[in-house]
């Protein structure tokens, strides 16, 4: 599922809620969807942050889910409709933002990362490529030839190597949905 707080006045905090890595479940993507609705129909929202509870952004999707029937929204239209938000949307990256978890990150506007956090596009490893535009995000924001090696090879970056080629806006030591939440008062 997915939490929906207001803060700092003017900011919509989403947080999803799957432990132990707040995995895109069924329930998580309607969850962001609900939430996402009703922080865009808030007049008093100018802007939102989408985090992870207990310090972990999102492990992509669900391995629990594998094998069994597909429900719940499906994920692209779902990080498209984050991407087309007239009120920018950034994420709080801590822990992990990896396969569909970094989808998400890419649809967002900006990303602020904790500098102990791992991204990356691992869906190589499971005989996949990232399905869910994945595929082109990334090449639009840090160009080609970074992103082909992140998607061929599925190797995780640190934020520090994240800043450098652009996956992110800017790295933190301290708490990130702080910084993510300063972050957008200052874009609303
Ligand atoms: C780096 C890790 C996340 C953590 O590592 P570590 O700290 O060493 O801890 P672990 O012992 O490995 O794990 C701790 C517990 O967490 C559980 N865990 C880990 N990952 C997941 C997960 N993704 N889902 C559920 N649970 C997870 C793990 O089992 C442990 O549990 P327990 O303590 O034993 O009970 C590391 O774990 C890691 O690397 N994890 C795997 C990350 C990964 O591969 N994620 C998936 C990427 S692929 C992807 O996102 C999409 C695949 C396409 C399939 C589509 C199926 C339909 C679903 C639709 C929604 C998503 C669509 C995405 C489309 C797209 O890929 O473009």
């Amino acid at each position: 599922m997915a939490q929906y707080t207001r803060v700092a006045g003017s900011v919509g905090l989403i947080t999803l809620q799957n432990p132990p890595v707040n995995a895109l479940s069924a329930m998580v993507r309607q969850g962001i969807v609900d939430t996402m609705e009703r922080a865009l129909s808030a007049p008093e929202v100018k802007s939102l942050v989408i985090c992870g509870q207990k310090e972990t952004f999102c492990g992509g999707a669900d391995i629990r889910e594998f094998g069994t029937k597909m429900s719940g929204p499906p994920l692209i239209p779902l990080i498209h409709a984050i991407e087309a938000s007239t009120k920018p949307v950034v994420a709080a990256i801590e822990g992990v933002a990896l396969g569909g978890g970094l989808e998400l990150a890419l649809g967002c506007h900006y990303r602020i990362s904790h500098s102990k956090a791992k991204l990356g596009l691992p869906e190589v490893t499971l005989g996949l490529l990232p399905a869910a535009a994945g595929s082109q995000r990334l090449p639009r924001l840090i160009g080609v030839p970074a992103a082909l090696d992140l998607i061929t090879t599925g190797r995780h970056v640190t934020a520090a190597e994240a800043l450098q080629l652009g996956i992110v806006d800017q790295v933190t030591d301290h708490s990130t949905v702080d910084a993510a939440v300063k972050f957008a008062l200052s874009v609303a």
